[in-house]
Order: C-alpha cells, then sequence, then structure tokens
C-alpha cells in the first residue's frame, strides 16, 4: 500500500442528543496529502473525534464524503489503522499476541508473524516484554503495544485519537520521539487528534484548528520548524502563543454554551 491521501469534501455530522440535534462538524474541507503528519487541535467539543471516526469509517458523515487511496469510505478498512487513548489490547493475550492477533486474521503463516512480530516488538523496544500481559505494563508501555499492532498491519494511514493523553510527561515525549522515528521510517499518513498546543507543534506538519460547536476548520498551518523541534525555542514559543490565542477563543465559545445550556435547563 504506497498512496494515502485523505479527502474530506464537504463534510458534515450531525447528531441527534434526546430533544436535540447536535452540528458536531460542518463543511469541512481538507486534503491530506501522502505522508502527512496532520495534529487536529482544539478544546474538548469541537468534533476532532468525530472527524476521526468519520476518517476511520467508524461513524459515517451525514452529508459529503471522505476518500483515502481515493476510495471512498463506507466503514472501516485495512488502509487505516486506529490506536486509541485507552490501549484497546486484549487483556487476556500476551503482548507478542495482541501485536500478532491481526496478522493471524488476516491469514498469514504463522513463521510470516513470527518474523514481524519480531521486527516490532524490536522497533518499540518491548521485547524483553513479549510474554507479559497488559496488566502487568505501565501506561506507556501498553500504548508502544497499541502501536506495534496497528503497525502490524502495514496500513498507509494512522488514526491516533489523544493516543498519549493519560500518560505521564517523560514517557509522553519519549512516545512521541519514538512516533516520530517510526513516522520518518515508515513514511505513514498520520492524523493526531490533541488538545495538547505544545504536543501538536512538537509532532505535525500541519496544525488544523478546529472551532467548538459547530466543529469547522478555524486555522490550517503549516508548521515550518525544523525536526527535531526545541520546545523552549523562541519560534516554538511563538507559534504557541499563537495557537494558544486561537484555542482559547473556542475555549472561551464553549465556556458561553455551557452557561447557556444550564440557565435553559
Ligand atoms: N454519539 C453522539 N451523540 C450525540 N452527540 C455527540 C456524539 N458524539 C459526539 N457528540 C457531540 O459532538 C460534539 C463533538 O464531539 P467530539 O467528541 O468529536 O469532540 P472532541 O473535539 O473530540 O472532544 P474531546 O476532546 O472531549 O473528545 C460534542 O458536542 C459532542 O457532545
Amino acid at each position: 500500500m504506497t498512496s494515502s491521501h485523505i479527502d474530506v469534501a464537504n463534510v458534515s455530522k450531525i447528531f441527534n442528543a434526546g430533544e436535540r440535534e447536535v452540528t458536531a462538524l460542518r463543511d469541512i474541507n481538507l486534503h491530506i496529502p501522502d505522508g502527512q503528519f496532520v495534529c487536529l487541535l482544539g478544546p474538548s467539543g469541537c468534533g476532532k473525534s468525530t472527524l476521526l471516526n468519520a476518517i476511520a469509517g467508524f461513524s459515517l458523515p451525514s452529508t459529503g464524503d471522505i476518500h483515502a487511496n481515493g476510495a471512498r469510505v463506507t466503514g472501516p478498512g485495512p488502509d487505516r489503522g486506529m490506536v486509541f487513548q485507552e490501549y484497546a489490547l486484549f487483556p487476556w493475550m500476551t503482548v507478542e499476541k495482541n501485536i500478532g492477533f491481526g496478522l493471524g486474521i488476516k491469514g498469514m503463516e504463522p513463521a510470516a508473524i513470527d518474523q514481524r512480530v519480531g521486527a516490532l516488538l524490536e522497533m518499540l523496544s518491548l521485547s524483553d516484554f513479549r510474554h507479559r500481559f497488559p496488566k502487568d505494563l505501565s501506561g506507556g508501555m501498553r500504548q508502544r503495544v497499541a502501536i506495534a499492532r496497528v503497525l502490524a498491519l502495514d496500513s498507509p494511514i494512522m488514526l491516533m485519537d489523544e493516543p498519549f493523553g493519560a500518560l505521564d510527561a517523560l514517557t509522553r515525549r519519549n512516545l512521541q520521539d519514538e512516533l516520530l522515528r517510526i513516522w520518518a521510517d515508515l513514511k505513514k499518513t498520520i492524523v493526531f487528534v490533541t488538545h495538547s498546543i505544545e504536543e501538536a507543534i512538537y509532532l505535525a506538519d500541519r496544525i488544523i484548528v478546529m472551532t467548538y460547536r459547530p466543529g469547522t476548520v478555524k486555522r490550517d498551518i503549516i508548521v515550518e520548524l525544523p525536526r527535531m523541534r526545541d520546545p523552549s525555542s523562541a519560534a516554538f514559543n511563538e507559534l504557541k502563543r499563537e495557537l494558544g490565542a486561537l484555542v482559547m477563543e473556542e475555549q472561551q465559545r464553549h465556556h458561553n454554551d455551557e452557561i447557556r445550556m444550564a440557565a435553559v435547563d
């Protein structure tokens, strides 16, 4: 699987929440070229996960459509791997069985599975943990397994929903560095949801700042800083201030909305 661009055209998503309709996304248009690392950034409730789930094919748009590798997205597919915040590992399987699980389903020969799993264990520094169960691993290690499991399937597109949100700062930075290394080696297209401004600047080629309800593209920014990026540099902090102001505006709208809703109830 080589080509891996994503096209999002006129996508809107409306949820029926009891009596109310919630417009989670309105008229999103994006072209994500092959190999780009994109972060979707914005405060809680601005539709980041909704957009990611639509690209994954878990929840289809109400209007508009999405193409991955030129093919219309009508459901989940092996060309798009997803990493969630909450690890989503099988607790009854060891690390190596978790990583190899999808390959078995695909009908790969056991010897080939062993070889692929061995390479991934090495790539993610998990070799010493191959026989452990998820409950015996730290959060960071579990997330390494979740990433290895998606990489095993060799999808050209990786979709990541706040994958490092539950980790402590040091573990988070280590995994960010690993992800950048893997991305540079394997040339995947990555769409990564975060509400951390620093994480977005550290990782992304491009940051899509979203508005709060309805979710639209507020700003589409190419990050020109050379990697590895230094969060203490002046240029990094300048961008952080600029993005901080944009996100704050949307946070304020969220806050005002909550006050309005409370008044209605
Ligand atoms: N299944 C659903 N039914 C009704 N409303 C939904 C549903 N899923 C999401 N929403 C609403 O759509 C909006 C966007 O939600 P979404 O989870 O995509 O935002 P987000 O930016 O990913 O936020 P967070 O960072 O908190 O996950 C929110 O107002 C949310 O309440």
